[in-house]
């Protein structure tokens, strides 16, 4: 069995749902297990900044399949909700990128573990030091509490909870 990690992040509405659809297809996978779920964050948009806000969440998962197999689960999973790509880092029903898997690293044109923009990312770090600040990322050799840490605090004031409202539909 592997461990990984799957960051998760939503900016068409409805947010919340495509998370929860997503976590849930997860769960559903036979060879996966979703071990913790983070909370959810509502976050600025990093990158391509003229879109709405996005909802983040990190997931801790067990699993039997590999990386490469974990990815395509991933995709298809984007698929069904209904991503579709058009601008760079632009809006998009769901985006699943796999963080870590069981302390790995992979750099293949198809994947890349540790995912490369993981340690300047605030909507990713702030989520993932909920379920384990003292996770150590591979290549990096830093804590995700050092990373964040490390992250300038304009970037972590983009960052908030989360709470459901209209019946959690938002
Ligand atoms: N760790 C990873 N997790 C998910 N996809 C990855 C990873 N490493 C490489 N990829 C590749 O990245 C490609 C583009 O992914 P995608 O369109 O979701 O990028 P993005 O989410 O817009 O940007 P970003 O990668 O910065 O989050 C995928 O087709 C996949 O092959
Ligand atoms: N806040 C936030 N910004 C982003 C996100 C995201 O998930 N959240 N994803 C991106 C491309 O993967 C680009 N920018």
């Amino acid at each position: 069995m592997k461990e990984a990690y799957i960051a998760l992040g939503s900016n068409i509405s409805p947010k919340a749902d495509y998370l929860e659809k997503s976590l849930s297809r997860l769960q559903e996978h036979e060879d996966i297990e979703v071990l913790q779920a983070s909370p959810i964050y509502e976050t600025v948009p990093v990158g391509y900044t003229e879109q709405s806000d996005f909802l983040n969440m990190v997931a801790h998962i067990q699993t039997s399949l590999s990386a490469f197999k974990l990815l395509e689960v991933c995709q298809e999973i984007e698929q069904e909700l209904g991503r579709e790509r058009t601008i760079k880092w632009g809006p998009r029903t769901i985006d699943l990128d796999i963080l870590l898997y069981n302390q790995e690293n992979i750099e293949t044109e198809q994947l890349v573990i540790p995912h490369p923009r993981l340690h300047e990312r605030a909507f990713v770090l702030v989520p993932l030091a909920e379920l384990d600040p003292n996770l150590i990322v591979p290549v990096i050799h830093k804590s995700v509490s050092d990373l964040l840490a490390a992250l300038a605090d304009e970037e972590k004031e983009g960052i908030a909870k989360w709470k459901p409202k209209n019946g959690g539909n938002e």
